[in-house]
């Protein structure tokens, strides 16, 4: 984070009564959030925060698929983000509910609304607990989990250490965003009677594709013509999204970071790293 950044967040949350914050986390009701971006204040008010019947939110631990997933969804529901027409990136049509900037206002976006977001199940807004809005829930293996999220944060943000080791520590103590791994998949899994949620595997979408695209269209009520099926598929590969501004993220690191360190946010995207 730079130091104007920095110095922004602390002004944002110097008054706060948070319970654990440092440079580069911020301790929320149990849970750690990166400081970059975060928006406090929506976030301490999220239980009120007006849910319609047709949202859709992806919900991840960090490191896990997330930007995945939004470039799977926006060529789901978006044409012409399908045909490549216009150059609008995926986390503009898929923001996060808690990392956003203060001008954004959700309650004006056109349904069907999709989310991302990193949040525990217990501190979704009330209204997701009607059952209606979708939840697709994306997991991966802890151990990759890890080793992306040490790579993120040695490379391309601000971090607390360089050292793996180290960082490992962090992880298991669950002191980084989305804090325990484990807490954060057991919490969703064990409530998933709370929600209208489809569970989906990275692993699984690594095998298979098409068939992870298909199940999410039939949770979603999309029917896609197989062309089009194709076309979500192609553009999903990790070959395809590298190359794609749109969904690779690099414009913005730059934008949140302000800094061009060595490395990408896709990564190498495999398994059993
Ligand atoms: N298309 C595709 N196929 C396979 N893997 C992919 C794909 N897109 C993103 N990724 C990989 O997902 C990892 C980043 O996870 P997240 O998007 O959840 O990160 S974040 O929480 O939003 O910061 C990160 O994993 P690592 O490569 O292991 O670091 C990305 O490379």
């Amino acid at each position: 984070m730079s130091e104007v950044q920095s110095s922004f967040q602390q002004a944002l949350i110097g008054n706060r009564n948070m319970e654990d914050t440092n440079k580069f986390l911020t301790k929320l009701k149990g849970c750690y959030f990166a400081n970059t971006q975060l928006n406090l204040e929506f976030l301490e008010n999220l239980d009120d925060f007006e849910i319609r019947d047709d949202d859709v939110f992806i919900i991840t631990y960090p490191k896990s698929g997330t930007v995945w997933f939004q470039q799977i969804l926006c060529l789901i529901y978006f044409e012409e983000h399908r045909k490549g027409i216009g150059n609008l990136e995926t986390v503009e049509r898929i923001p996060f509910l808690e990392y956003f900037s203060r001008e954004v206002d959700f309650a004006e976006r056109p349904s069907p609304r999709l989310f991302t977001t990193h949040i525990p199940y217990y501190l979704v807004p009330r209204g997701l607990k009607n059952k209606k809005a979708k939840v697709i829930y994306i997991y991966r293996n802890p151990k990759d989990v890890m080793c992306s999220y040490f790579h993120f944060s040695k490379k391309l943000t601000a971090s607390a250490t360089d050292n793996f080791v180290e960082f490992m520590n962090l992880f298991l103590e669950g002191e980084v965003a989305g804090s325990l791994w484990f807490d954060h998949i057991k919490g969703w899994y064990e409530h998933k009677n709370l929600f209208n949620i489809h569970f989906l595997m990275y692993e699984e979408m690594k095998k298979d594709l098409r068939g992870s695209v298909l199940k999410i269209c039939k949770f979603l009520g999309k029917e896609l013509s197989e062309e089009d099926v194709d076309a979500v598929v192609r553009q999903a590969t990790f070959e395809n999204m590298k190359n794609d501004p749109r969904a690779n993220y690099d414009n913005k690191l730059k934008a949140y970071f302000g800094i061009q360190k060595k490395g990408h946010f896709l990564r190498k995207g495999d398994v059993e790293q």
